[in-house]
């Protein structure tokens, strides 16, 4: 069964329809990449699954989200749970303008959990598993601004675990980075993949293909194809999805 799942979802931005129906599902521990071309509703789906389109006053949404077998957008949802249980990593790092320690303890503190011992813990840990630790733990409490592009990026996934999410949504998380720190953040997307489902976006075919189980790829707001990611690259069974892969165009 999937964690996570969409049935014929409909997203319109006022009038205009950006997400034509789309069914799809995500299985538990599995790192899914969607691709496809500029505007064809990648952030858009990725953004219904933790209800970020909320935040944009002309959407609205049909069709449905469950999350295991629940409904996202029933009334009885607290958003803010919600996103705690589905974290977001964007594609430009968002630290918080404070220090590396309070960046990673943010959603602690804020759930009202004070005790120091647990705090440096959980610090510890999720600096730990992001790989950013021996990077950054003689300088916790420095600001996290004064990190470079790809550590404060591995502070910011941090955060997100610190919180022990289900999910996390990546939205093209390493598109702002050199290809170091990119290849440091897919060794350890991998590596979390035990622990946690995965749905990233991403425009490179090569980090789809190195790190994702599934892939996804969507066409002008439609699901054309979702597979195993070896047969979306070697045999896939729509020619859209050939062409996209091969470079055809997007
Ligand atoms: N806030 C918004 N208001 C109105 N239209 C929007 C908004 N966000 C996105 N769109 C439109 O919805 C469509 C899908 O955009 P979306 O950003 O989801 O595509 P994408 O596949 O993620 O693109 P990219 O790869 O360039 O990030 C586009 O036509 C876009 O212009």
């Amino acid at each position: 069964m999937s964690i996570i799942e969409t049935k014929d979802l409909h997203l319109f931005y006022g009038k205009k329809e950006a997400l034509n129906g789309v069914t799809l599902g995500f299985d538990q521990g599995e790192i899914t990449a969607l691709i496809g071309p500029s505007g064809c509703g990648k952030s858009t789906y990725l953004r219904t699954l933790n209800r970020m389109n909320d935040l944009i006053g002309t959407v609205s949404i049909t069709g449905e989200v469950l999350f295991e077998g629940k409904n996202v957008y029933s009334s009885k949802v607290d958003t803010v749970e919600l996103r705690k249980r589905i974290g977001m990593v964007f594609q430009q790092p968002n630290p918080f303008p404070f220090s590396i320690y309070d960046n990673v303890t943010y959603g602690l503190r804020l759930a009202g959990k004070k005790d120091k011992q647990e705090l440096d813990r959980v610090v510890e840990e999720s600096l730990k598993a992001a790989a950013v630790w021996d990077d950054v733990k003689d300088k916790l409490h420095k600001s996290a601004l004064s990190l470079s592009g790809g550590q404060q990026q591995r502070v910011c996934i941090a955060r997100v675990l610190a919180v022990q999410p289900d999910i996390i949504l990546l939205d093209e998380p390493t598109s702002a980075l050199d290809p170091v720190s990119s290849g440091k953040i897919e060794n350890m997307l991998v590596d979390l993949k035990e622990h946690y489902t995965m749905i990233m976006v991403t425009h490179s075919m090569q980090q789809a293909s190195r790190i994702s189980d599934k892939t996804a790829f969507f066409l002008n707001g439609d699901l054309i194809e979702h597979n195993h990611t070896k047969k979306i690259f070697l045999n896939p069974d729509r020619q859209e999805t050939e062409d996209y892969i091969s470079g055809k165009f997007g």
